[in-house]
């Protein structure tokens, strides 16, 4: 412990104050709010030197612990006999006992939930612990005390009903967190349910067990219902939208989980639910796509055209190959070599603090989305724009300068959050920021096939992707793509086929080759048309996160659920 937070600990106004019994040693304990912090150690039999204590390991977050008792309850019944470095050894007997439940950071960024017990001298000292602790633990705002938590029981491996009784249940418990849970029963039940049913004023947060797919309903859900509430046309392109009041947990259990990964580091289901418990707040950009006035859908990770909407396209269609697909639709598309012509027209964030190649990468407290943010706020506002003229590059319009590039691309990807994933433990976009009111456009030029492999290969290792003549990252704000051939709209058949059939589909040349144009990956989902209007809207969501803490590195950590798909060819 720095000395430092030491006395930070030290000058928090006393709450309560007794010798407590811990193992078989007389502990000064003090519980300063809510944070246990300290003890001292009284007396021992073996006649120690006196010594402080903390309950968390983690010194470099001390002054957090004020937030990390998860609860106390009392503790009827007490071993005799304790193990302790291999030797049984009789603990002072007390019956009177309690537990106090805290969070502790192990490794790659997971929480593990921790129980100490100590032992009063008698009841009225036990009920007094206990009920202070909890009392000062109800005060705390904060934290959720009603939630509504959808279940995918078809996520991932099947196992979100399971990881959610056995893993996650139990600790909402020892929280006193109620819950009313909703096991799904098909696709888009908990969007629609979120959009027309919930009395949203009935709980402090919504859950989501699934996978990325899950997320984005309840994300549509959240919003809509929001923008409705609040009579805001969602056709608008350039309409300010309303920022949901109530956050999103993710508790993972799809195959990807991309989403939980950029927010926590990690795809842990118990550390999720710590940190939904402790009532953190990471705020999140969503981006609206629009097509003229109509709405299509909300981002907030990869919108992609050309090669990952022909990834996605092709895979789709070929469901029946398992998660097998991907790697088979990649290798298709790659070896395909298709480009599309179009226009990009784009309002770059100038005013921003960094830029995708800054090396700056968004972790806890980031101060570019702080500053993203500020600059949001003062940009907001129902503006014209103009696309472009013919053969200009710049328009200036209500907000700033567009800037337009026309040209031939085999990849238009706009990364919202760095999309890092197993796969690509640096993501598509590394430095691109969770809530700075922008997304990171990448526009990938008409290129050899083997520079497009060389510039696809960076992606899974720590060479810079961005840092080829064909590439070009911008960081912006707003982003329209036209198509050469505009008037096409693309209704994809996904249908699943069979036989003859999929014998075609393998050898057809390319999944857009009849059209001439590509599909937009928006998240996993396919767009049905080319033409879109993308608006960036700064900080819409909050989720029960913090982002990815520092102090370990996130490139280097390994997951614990990952269920053959990869995140390199899908959103
Ligand atoms: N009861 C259900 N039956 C069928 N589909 C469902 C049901 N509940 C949700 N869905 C849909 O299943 C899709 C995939 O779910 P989810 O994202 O949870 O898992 P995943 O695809 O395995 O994980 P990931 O998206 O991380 O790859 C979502 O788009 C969601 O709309």
């Amino acid at each position: 412990m720095l000395i430092s937070e030491f006395f930070i600990m030290v000058n928090q106004p006393t709450l309560l104050s007794s010798q407590l019994f811990y193992e078989n040693r007389v502990v000064e304990v003090t519980l300063n709010r809510v944070m246990l912090g300290f003890w001292k150690e009284i007396e021992t039999r073996r006649k120690r030197s006196a010594s402080f204590n903390c309950i968390s390991k983690d010194a470099d977050h001390h002054f957090l612990l004020v937030s990390e008792i998860v609860g106390a309850r009392e503790t009827e019944e007490e071993d005799q006999t304790n193990k302790d470095g291999g030797r049984k050894h009789k603990v002072l007997l007390y019956p009177y006992a309690f537990t106090v439940s805290y969070t502790e950071r192990t490794k790659h960024h997971c929480w593990r939930c921790k129980d100490i017990i100590f032992h009063c001298l008698d009841e009225a000292q036990r009920q007094q612990w206990v009920q202070t602790i909890n009392n000062q633990l109800s005060l705390l705002s904060i934290r959720p005390k009603r939630l509504l938590v959808y279940i995918n029981p078809y996520s991932g491996k099947q196992r979100g009903k399971w990881i959610y009784e056995q893993r996650v249940a139990p600790l909402f418990s020892r929280a006193s967190i109620s819950t009313d849970v909703i096991v799904t029963e098909s696709a888009n039940h908990a969007r629609d349910h979120l959009k027309t049913e919930v009395d949203l004023k009935q709980c402090d947060g919504v859950v989501c067990v699934g996978g990325d797919g899950m997320f984005s309903e309840v994300v549509h859900g959240l919003v809509s219902r929001t923008q409705s509430d609040s009579r805001v046309d969602q056709n608008q392109p350039n309409q300010d939208l309303v920022p949901c009041a109530l956050r999103i947990g993710i508790i993972p259990a799809g195959s990807t989980d991309c989403i939980c990964y950029s927010t926590t580091g990690t795809n842990d289901p118990v550390t999720s639910a710590l940190h939904i418990i402790m009532g953190d707040s990471q705020p999140m950009d969503v981006c609206s796509v629009h097509h003229n006035n109509t709405f299509l859908r909300y981002s907030v990770s990869l919108l992609g055209y050309g090669f990952y909407g022909d990834v996605l396209t092709d895979s789709e269609r070929k469901r029946w190959m398992g998660p097998s697909r991907y790697d088979f639709s990649g290798l298709k598309t790659f070896l395909t070599h298709q480009y599309y012509e179009g226009t990009v027209a784009f309002l770059p964030a100038e005013d921003n603090l960094g830029n995708p190649r800054d090396k700056i990468k968004c972790r806890t407290g980031c101060h570019i989305c702080e500053q993203g943010a500020n600059n949001a706020h003062l940009l907001s506002g129902d503006h014209v724009h103009k696309m472009a003229e013919e053969n200009s590059d710049k328009e200036t319009s209500g907000d700033g300068v567009w800037r337009v590039i026309r040209g031939k691309f085999l990849a238009i990807n706009a990364a919202s959050m760095s999309c890092a994933c197993p796969r690509s433990p640096r993501g598509l976009s590394p430095y691109a920021h969770l809530a700075d009111g922008t997304t990171d456009l990448i526009l990938v030029r008409k290129a050899s096939r083997l520079d497009f492999l060389r510039h696809l290969i960076r992606h899974t290792n720590k060479d810079d992707q961005f840092d080829m003549s064909f590439v070009e990252v911008h960081r912006v704000r707003r982003f329209r793509f036209v198509p050469k051939h505009s008037s096409v709209i693309s209704e994809v058949d996904l249908s699943e086929t069979s036989g003859k059939k999929i014998c075609n589909q393998v050898c057809t040349a390319h999944p857009n080759d009849d059209t001439g144009h590509s599909n937009w990956n928006c998240d996993g989902e396919i767009l049905p048309h080319a033409d879109i209007q993308v608006s960036v809207h700064c900080q819409l969501i909050r989720l029960f996160a913090r982002g990815v803490e520092r102090g370990t590195t996130f490139d280097t950590y390994t997951c614990s659920v990952i269920e053959g798909s990869s995140l390199s060819w899908q959103a």
